[in-house]
């Protein structure tokens, strides 16, 4: 029987402080609970950009291979998504996060589940909270979609199930994209594409009345093969690119974020880098919204260094082999320190 990624972090459960959001509706300052110290810089770099795609562009392969290479980031347009799709998912992640705080702790996330409304995963792992509210969605969204709307949820499902299958096609696409660029074929996995494990993650991040001194998404890398974002129009994600600092990756209509994540990151043997990345908050009247969808591999199959790519490269592996299941609990307990305790 195949694990599923809630088995994995039913091993880990969460403490409720780490679970309930602060209620922003009522929020007129920031709370000491949530102020960031004074030498976090929330500034990053306009200057530069992470690369734009055409997924239409003869040269995709070359293209994605090399924004992998370079940032472990892209923007796709041209991705097959329809504009109304990501539209009605947006209004869908805003109606949710508008309802009541009463309301979406109805949907709370429990302490050893996966899914549902709350913080940030990441939240035990520091001193302070972040300005942000999530929901997390694995395959059906009804049980907790009924929580919130008794009456009114089927609207919200259509989205969510429509929205899932078609970033699924993507990220398979992207996938085989990547990996070709590598010059390796589904022949050279020793897994099946076919059933690989995904969530679907809404942040919310409030308007905030001081956004310098509050985080909205700290600094992380994620656990993913790569995500798939939908950001709305207010700016606010930022990506680590050695020597350089944080960089802002503006939003362009209609256009994704691809991100690599850790599980590419090893199977590349470090040539992709899992980039590190945050969200930061924004001023009064500005409510920003985003939708990640992370891909993975089947949580039963292991992940190494591409044997094929060692042979190509003449490299040697730089992290042991990990069940898929093993490395998200690793994860979920070590954080940062999680492609460490793999490396060779
Ligand atoms: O909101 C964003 O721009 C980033 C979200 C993100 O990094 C995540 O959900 O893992
Ligand atoms: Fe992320």
């Amino acid at each position: 029987m195949t694990t599923t990624l809630s088995e994995a972090y039913r091993e880990h459960p969460i403490h409720l402080r780490h679970i309930i959001p602060l209620d922003f509706n009522s929020a007129r300052i920031v709370p000491d609970s949530h102020v960031w110290p004074k030498s976090d810089d929330f500034s990053s770099d306009h200057r530069l950009s992470i690369p734009v795609i055409d997924l239409k562009d003869p040269n995709a392969v070359k293209l994605t291979g090399h924004a992998c290479e370079t940032w472990g980031a892209f923007q796709v347009i041209n991705h097959g998504i329809p504009l109304n799709l990501l539209e009605d998912m947006e209004s869908e992640a805003r109606r949710l996060f508008s309802l009541p705080t009463q309301q979406k702790m109805k949907a709370l996330r429990e302490p050893a589940s996966a899914t549902g409304y709350g913080l940030a995963r990441i939240s035990p792992f520091f001193p302070k909270y972040m300005w942000h509210e999530g929901f997390t969605i694995m395959g059906s969204p009804v049980v907790h979609a009924r929580a919130l709307w008794p009456n009114d949820n089927a609207r919200f499902c259509d989205v969510i199930e429509r929205y899932q299958k078609k970033m699924e096609v993507l990220a398979e696409q992207l996938t085989h994209q990547i990996l070709n660029s590598l010059d390796i074929s589904q022949e050279d996995l020793n897994w099946d594409l076919g059933s690989p494990y995904t969530a679907l993650q809404l942040n919310s991040y409030p308007s905030c009345p001081d956004p310098n001194r509050a985080m909205g998404l700290a600094p992380h890398t994620d656990t993913s093969l790569l995500t798939i974002l939908h950001q709305s129009a207010i700016s606010g994600l930022q990506i680590f690119q050695e020597g350089v600092g944080w960089v802002s990756v503006l939003p362009i209509a209609g256009a994704l974020v691809v991100n690599v994540g850790d599980l590419l990151h090893i199977l590349s043997n470090a040539r992709f880098p899992s980039v590190l990345h945050r969200a930061v908050v924004n001023p009064d009247g500005c409510h920003r919204l985003s939708v990640a969808y992370f891909y993975g591999l089947p949580t039963d199959s292991n992940v190494c260094p591409l044997p094929k790519l060692l042979n190509i490269s003449g490299q040697t592996p730089r992290y042991r082999s990990v069940t898929v299941k093993d490395y998200v609990l690793i994860k979920s307990k070590n954080f940062e320190e999680a492609l460490s305790l793999i490396r060779i």
